[in-house]
């Protein structure tokens, strides 16, 4: 059977043309003006752009002592709903666990998905048992990206040393360290300072995090990275400090890829002032959300090129679950939901305003981390043998964003009353039609594991120039008698 998206503007990270797509067995078969198919849908009107994939998912994630609300049902329904078509979530082993242990745990949870998935692992602790295991997470399981937590002392953070250790480890095995970058020790100080004072609500968050805790490990990172010889992700960069260091970095040549999220693009700190207790800790994410200076940063660096990927960083907890938190901001379990509402306020924000072009559009929902990730042109490309993984939108739709029509499990939306215009009528995964008009058609279990091989270009290229600038030995003559 076959289904032709027929009369739609195809628009690429590259250019945008006139053109049909042709999808059969869950491939693009062929573009072209024309085509017909079994199943026709109209994309009169409509840009038909690859399926967002969102780089930074935390489905039924164990933290601050809950699971996040969505897993990979709810959470892979409501990407699907906005237009996402792949998820990455990060795979956390438990204090003493083992990678290939957690990673079954992970297995079991994704079965639910309904869009496809892939993994980065976690590295939340050093010992040779997780040395030795990353290279069967990268060999056997296709998993390529690590991620570290300069963050949550007590908890998931890792020291400078174990940092670099587990870095110089992915530079051998072809894979990429990704970034939590906050200074965790700092926080931790702040923290207690604030509560000692009687700071204790939701705003003391953002007062424990200030910009420059991201900027200063960003930097760290960064500098690691470059001793380590491998490129560097670094995740939900919220502020100019931490963008900063990424610019320069990637003028000096270096490797640095910056990732900001979708809430730190469009909401701003005067939340956490908010008089509503739960309104404030609903929002409580780490990094918190930042003024209108460091949302300008943000969209420049998308405009520019120093940031390459907008995610959601979804990681939803329920009212009840903020409420741990009462009395002690520390204890508010850290995190927002949005993946179902990143394409259409990017779209909304970005392309609506003129910050960004459409194809800029594609390129930082879906093709640039596509290729980051080294799953490219499989995902994040409308090209012939691509998965048909597809979203139909329509620019002239329009809709409120409430709670009480979201996918999500939780009770609240922080995106709640924005207006947003440009919104899926199609939304295919892998051929399948997921969604028709806002209609949800998707199915449990459809999505598949993603497996990535390791040794991007990227990789290649770093490690031939790191090969060649290395330090060696001067050949000399006439080496003088040692003066001892
Ligand atoms: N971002 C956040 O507050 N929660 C999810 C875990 C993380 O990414 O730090
Ligand atoms: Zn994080
Ligand atoms: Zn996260």
């Amino acid at each position: 059977m076959t289904t032709v998206i027929k009369g739609g503007t195809v628009v690429t990270a590259d250019y945008s043309y006139e053109a049909d797509v042709l999808v059969e067995g869950g491939k693009i078969i062929e573009i072209g003006k024309g085509l017909s198919g079994d199943e026709v849908l109209d994309a009169t009107g409509c840009y038909v752009m690859p399926g967002g994939i969102d780089p930074h998912t935390h489905l039924e994630m164990p933290f601050m002592g809950t699971y996040s609300a969505d897993d990979f049902e709810s959470g892979t329904r409501a990407a699907l709903a906005g237009g996402t078509t792949m998820v990455v979530d990060f795979a956390l082993p438990s204090p003493d666990q083992g990678l290939l242990d957690a990673l079954k745990t992970w297995d079991n949870k994704s079965t639910r998905a309904h869009c496809d998935y892939s993994f980065h692992m976690a590295i939340t602790s050093w010992n040779e048992q997780i040395f030795n295991e990353m290279e069967t997470v990268v060999k056997e399981r296709g998993i390529t990206t690590f991620k570290h937590f300069m963050a949550y002392k007590g908890a998931l953070m890792v020291n400078d040393d174990e940092m670099y250790a587990s870095f110089k480890r992915c530079a051998e095995l072809g894979a990429i360290p990704l970034v939590h970058a906050e200074n965790g020790d700092v926080v931790a100080e702040l923290s207690a300072k604030l509560l000692a004072e009687g700071n204790n609500g939701p705003e003391g968050h953002a007062y424990s995090r200030p910009p420059q805790v991201e900027g200063e490990a960003t930097n760290r990172a960064i500098m690691i990275a470059d001793m380590a010889g491998v490129p560097l992700y670094v995740v939900h960069v919220s502020c100019e400090d931490s963008h900063e260091a990424i610019r320069r970095a990637r003028m000096l040549g270096k490797r640095v890829w910056g990732e900001p999220l979708i809430q730190h693009l469009t909401l701003d700190d005067s939340e956490y002032f908010d008089k509503d207790w739960d309104h404030a800790a609903r929002r409580v994410m780490s990094p918190p959300f930042r003024n209108k200076m460091h949302q300008d940063s943000l969209w420049n660096g998308l405009a520019s090129g120093s940031l390459s990927c907008v995610a959601t960083d979804h990681c939803a907890f329920t009212t009840d679950q903020k409420r741990y938190g009462v009395g002690d901001f520390t204890k508010i379990p850290n995190g927002t939901g949005g993946l179902e509402d990143r394409i259409p306020m990017l779209w909304t924000y970005g392309v609506g305003t003129g910050r960004l072009t459409k194809e800029e559009f594609v390129a930082v929902t879906s093709t640039n981390i596509a290729k980051i990730l080294n799953c490219y042109p499989r995902k994040g490309a409308v090209l012939v043998g691509a998965d048909a993984d597809l979203v139909v939108l329509d620019p002239e739709k329009t809709k409120t964003i409430s709670a009480a029509s979201q996918q999500s499990a939780i009770d609240y939306n922080v995106f709640e009353g924005k207006e947003v215009k440009g919104l899926p009528r199609y939304v295919l995964t892998r051929g399948r039609v997921a969604v028709v008009d806002g209609d949800l058609k998707s199915q449990e279990g459809h999505g598949q594991f993603v497996k990535r091989p390791a040794s991007g270009t990227v990789n290649q290229a770093l490690s031939s120039w790191k090969a060649l600038t290395a330090p060696r030995p001067v050949e000399r003559t006439g080496i003088p008698a040692s003066g001892v």
